[in-house]
């Protein structure tokens, strides 16, 4: 499956992290998903019922990571990509998961994941 259909720069405040500082504050981190989608038919019938509709994801996503509270981004990134291709049709999934702040010297820290039949290796998103 070559069709994609990409959400990025989703900004969402959490309770994220290991230490004892980090359970008590909300920290942003940023989302960024290309997600594997056969978009041949919402094309032929230019209707949104045949769409991935990716308003739709952010706002499932946003509404879970809000309210989540993992230690790890890997155990958050892990049920965020189980979400998305569990109630969204969606075959194969990459989803980078960015924590800005955590380390103040860098620009980003975070991980990159790819499940299902995204491609082992892509990253098409930076
Ligand atoms: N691979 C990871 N390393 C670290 C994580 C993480 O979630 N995955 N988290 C932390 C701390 O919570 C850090 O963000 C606090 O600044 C450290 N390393």
């Amino acid at each position: 499956m070559s069709d994609r259909v990409f959400i990025t720069g989703l900004a969402i405040d959490a309770t994220i992290g290991v230490y004892d500082w980090e359970r008590t504050i909300k920290q942003r981190l940023v989302l960024d998903l290309e997600m594997c989608f056969d978009i041949s038919t919402a094309a032929s019938t230019d209707d949104l019922v045949h769409a991935l509709d990716y308003s739709a994801v952010s706002q499932r996503i946003i509404s879970f990571v809000e309210a989540s509270a993992y230690q790890l981004l890997e155990a958050l990134a892990e049920q965020v990509a189980r979400i998305v291709m569990d109630e969204f049709s969606v075959s194969g999934l990459m989803l980078r998961m960015n924590k800005p702040g955590a380390v103040p010297e860098a620009a980003g820290v975070g991980l990159v994941i790819t499940r299902g039949d995204y491609p082992k290796g892509e990253r098409s998103l930076g």
